[in-house]
């Protein structure tokens, strides 16, 4: 698997532009709070890090991942923010139920974006166990939220440049 041959978060900061122009919201699903905790974190930290405000930064949570998508439309419905990063952590079960929530939220969010025309980040960890999610909320696989947070900065960015 490619993910095993790098740290999924391994790029440059030095060609993330600067945040601090920037307003940018954060839904978070408690579902698996332990993995969503951390993608949490890491996108908060990496927005600071590249100068986006404190204030700036208007976060939510959700109860589970599916909700992320009423969420974020939520948020781009009454907040001015030029991005929306949407973090969860959907863990295979027992039935199929894995495969209608993924499918769900990855198109659900996808929809929302294009609805606000704003950039919306699919920060969703879709895992067989919790080991490969923990992985990639800040273990040997980097940490998705960073890279949520990144992708959402440039992607601001871009909307930017575009005007
Ligand atoms: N099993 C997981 C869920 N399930 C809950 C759904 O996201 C949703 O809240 C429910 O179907 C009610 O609408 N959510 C996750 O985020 N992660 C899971 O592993
Ligand atoms: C992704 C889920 O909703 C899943 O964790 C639910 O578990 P199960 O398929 O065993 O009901």
């Amino acid at each position: 698997m490619a993910s095993n041959l790098k740290n999924l978060s391994d790029f440059s900061h030095t060609t993330v532009p600067s945040g601090q122009a920037f307003k940018f919201g954060i839904i978070v699903a408690s579902w698996n709070a332990q993995v969503t905790g951390a993608l949490y974190k890491g996108a908060y930290n990496s927005l600071l890090k590249h100068q986006v405000l404190e204030e700036n930064i208007i976060s939510v949570e959700v109860a589970g991942s599916y909700e992320l998508i009423a969420g974020a439309d939520l948020m781009l419905a009454k907040k001015q923010v030029d991005a929306v990063i949407c973090l969860g952590c959907v863990i295979q079960g027992e039935t199929r139920h894995f495969d209608f929530i993924c499918d769900a939220v990855a198109n659900g969010l996808a929809n929302v974006g294009l609805k606000h025309t704003k950039p919306v980040i699919f920060g969703v960890l879709t895992t067989d166990n919790l080991n490969q999610a923990l992985d990639r909320a800040g273990g040997k696989h980097g940490n998705k939220g960073d890279e949520a947070a990144i992708t959402a900065i440039k992607m601001a960015d871009l909307n930017t440049s575009l005007s």
